[in-house]
C-alpha cells in the first residue's frame, strides 16, 4: 500500500506527465525560409541594388533595413514578397517538416500553424495555405490559424522568430519561444525567456518542460 501522500504524488506527477499540449508553430522563419527567399528574389530583380546579406540582417521587418540603405530600396524590397508566387516558393527550413510530422505525432499534442498573412492579400493567404499542403500534406490544412493578432489565439506555446509579439490580449496564454532566426540572433533574451536556436536542436524537451509545468 502506497502511503497518501505518495499516492498524491504519484498522481500528480502522471497526470503532468500527459497533460494536453497546444503548441503553435509560426510560418514565416520558422518553419518556411521568408529571408532566404527574400534575398534571392529581391537579388535576382534588383541586380545592381545594394543589399544586405543574411549575417548582417539586424531588425525584424526587412523593409526597414533596406529603407535604411536608402529610401526607395524599403518599396523595392516590399515589392519582393507582394509578388505572386513568393511566399508559395519559399523552402522549407531546415529539419522543418520532420519536426512538424513528429510533433504532430506526439501523443496529448495539438500543433497549430499560426501565421500572419500579409495586408496586401492578393496571394499571400492563398499561397501560405498550399504551402503547408505541398509540404505537409493535406491533413494539417486543418491545423492553419491565419491571424495578424497572435495574442488572443490560446495555447502552450508559442515558437516565433518575431521577437515582440503583441496585440489586443495583455496577457496571452502561451509562453513565447523564440526561433532562432538571421535578424534576431544577435538579441539577448530576458530570463524567463527561452529559445528554439534550430529544429535540429532539442524542441521535444521544451514541449517536456512545459508540459510538466501547471497549466
Ligand atoms: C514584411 C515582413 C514579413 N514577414 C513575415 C511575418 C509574417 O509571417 P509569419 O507570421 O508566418 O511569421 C508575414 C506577414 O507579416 O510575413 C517577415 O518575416 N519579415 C518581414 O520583413
Ligand atoms: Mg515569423
Ligand atoms: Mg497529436
Amino acid at each position: 500500500m502506497l502511503s497518501p501522500s505518495l499516492q498524491k504524488s504519484r498522481c500528480h506527477s502522471s497526470t503532468s506527465n500527459t497533460r494536453r499540449l497546444r503548441v503553435l508553430v509560426d510560418m514565416d522563419g520558422v518553419l518556411a525560409d521568408f529571408e532566404g527567399g527574400f534575398l534571392k528574389k529581391y537579388r535576382i530583380r534588383y541586380p545592381d541594388e545594394p543589399f544586405i546579406g543574411l549575417e548582417d540582417r539586424r531588425g525584424f521587418w526587412v523593409s526597414e533595413q533596406y529603407g535604411s540603405l536608402n529610401s526607395g530600396l524599403c518599396n523595392k524590397a516590399i515589392s519582393i514578397w507582394e509578388s505572386k508566387n513568393f511566399f508559395l516558393e519559399l523552402d522549407p527550413l531546415p529539419g522543418a517538416v520532420e519536426a512538424m510530422k513528429e510533433m504532430a505525432n506526439l501523443e496529448n499534442t495539438d500543433v497549430f500553424i499560426c501565421t500572419s498573412p500579409i495586408k496586401r492579400y492578393h496571394h499571400c493567404p492563398y499561397e501560405k495555405y498550399a504551402w503547408v499542403e505541398k509540404h505537409l500534406g493535406q491533413r494539417f490544412l486543418e491545423q492553419i490559424v491565419l491571424t495578424r493578432d497572435k495574442t488572443v489565439v490560446s495555447a502552450d506555446l508559442l515558437i516565433d522568430d518575431r521577437p515582440d509579439i503583441i496585440g489586443a490580449e495583455p496577457n496571452p496564454t502561451w509562453e513565447h519561444i523564440l526561433f532562432t532566426a538571421c535578424h534576431n540572433k544577435h538579441l539577448k533574451l530576458a530570463p524567463p525567456s527561452r529559445r528554439l536556436p534550430s529544429w535540429n536542436h532539442d524542441w521535444k524537451s521544451i514541449l517536456d518542460s512545459k508540459r510538466e509545468q501547471a497549466p
